[in-house]
């Protein structure tokens, strides 16, 4: 298919996917481009942390339609403070292009914010040729029903207790407001672990922090209708008074340039101690492990630690030729073998910063910790 769909002069709606570590943002867009209907999608992903951990999954698994040329990667740091470094590049490079996409997908870091990715859609070079289609907000349901925002309750209540600053609200739930305020579409996530009653509870308390005539739908594995989440029209980009953020972007003056809609209304709102960078991330590299059930418990073991988010990578297992891939989100760790993947032999550990990095070396074995 080297035709579009789009009408010559037709802007090009690109999607933004947003929402907290492990909600489900890469296995919804996943589906997403498994489901494409021969429909040309770029996706450009921002991950956090070193290396493009989540792009080489898409490559992976993704169907023939989705050739890995249209998969750009973005891969050092939060979209926030890269926009005008990377973002912006990457954007006009896809543009550019003989044969144009048909729809941009971005999965931002679960850390960054939408809203200074929104306005990056404003600049000069993209504004005549991109539109934002809508913004997506996934949320892990199944942590909402057990009253956790997404992550780690000791983690964030360690947080609290470390930052005298902090009176009513931590970061990290300023974070989450602001990515449903900015939201056209919110996806419950991980409905198949929440009963039906908890799901409706979720849903009401969601419903209360959202723009009106938001979408809030459940689902499982991010599987929903490609015309579900394709094809808003939401215009984000021209408006953002509606989509109030708590944390500005401000520090970096250099992205100021480029903040044609800066809106200072919403100055008086500032916390200049609360940003995303108040996380970090790290890629260790392990040694392979006896088995899984050995890489899953100390896996565990570094999710215990205090601070530990997130942990995932692909990495090997003694006698097996296929990689062990792992996901640890919050209590819960999943490891499989992937058939045909490369295993790098690193795991991806995000957390908040300041959190005892010989700790996590030490429970996954951490092989560059000798040579230090
Ligand atoms: N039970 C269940 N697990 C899910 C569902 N969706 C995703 N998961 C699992 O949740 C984990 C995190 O999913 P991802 O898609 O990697 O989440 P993400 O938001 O991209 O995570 P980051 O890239 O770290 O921000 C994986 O182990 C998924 O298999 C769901 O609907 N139900």
């Amino acid at each position: 298919m080297t035709t579009s769909t789009l009408q010559p002069g037709q802007k090009i709606p690109a999607t933004i996917v947003t929402g907290f570590l492990g909600a489900g943002k890469t296995t919804l867009i996943r589906n997403l481009l498994q489901n494409a209907g021969g429909k040309r999608i770029a996706l450009i992903v921002n991950e956090f942390g070193d290396m493009g951990f989540d792009g080489s999954l898409v490559n992976g698994c993704a169907d023939p339609d989705c050739s890995a040329e249209e998969v750009v990667e973005l891969t050092n740091g939060c979209i926030c403070c890269t926009v005008a470094d990377d973002f912006l590049p990457t954007m006009e490079m896809l543009l550019a292009r003989e044969n144009p996409p048909e729809h941009i997908v971005i999965e931002t870091s679960g850390l960054a914010l939408p809203q200074p990715l929104v306005r990056a859609f404003s600049w000069p070079s993209v504004k005549p040729k991109v539109t934002v289609d809508g913004v997506v907000t996934v949320l892990d349901a199944a942590a909402l029903a057990e009253g956790r925002i997404a992550l780690d309750e000791a983690a964030l209540e360690a947080q609290r207790a470390a930052d005298e600053a902090l009176d009513h609200e931590s970061p990290v739930e300023e974070l989450f407001q602001d990515q449903l305020r900015c939201a056209d579409l919110v996806v419950l996530n991980k409905a198949d672990l929440v009963a039906g009653d908890a799901l409706a509870g979720v849903q009401e308390k969601i419903a209360a922090e959202v723009r009106s005539a938001v979408h809030i739908v459940a689902s499982e594995k991010g599987t929903l209708p490609i015309e579900v989440l394709l094809g808003r029209g939401s215009a984000a980009e021209d408006d953002m008074a509606s989509r109030h953020e708590h944390h500005h972007h401000h520090h970096d003056d250099r992205d100021d340039d480029h903040d044609h809609d800066h809106d200072h209304e919403h100055d008086h709102h500032h916390h200049d101690h609360h940003h995303h960078d108040d996380f970090e991330s790290y890629v260790l590299d392990v040694p392979a492990f006896t088995s899984l059930k050995d890489a899953e418990a100390r896996v565990l073991q570094a999710m215990a630690l205090r601070g530990v988010l997130r942990i995932k990578g692909a990495v090997r297992v003694d006698g097996k030729s296929a990689p062990a891939m792992v996901q640890a989100v919050g209590p819960r760790v999943e490891t499989w073998f992937a058939a045909g993947a490369e295993s790098s032999g690193k795991l991806v550990v995000i957390g908040l910063k300041g959190l005892d990095l010989a700790a996590v070396r030490g429970a996954l074995g951490d092989v560059a910790q000798a040579a230090e």
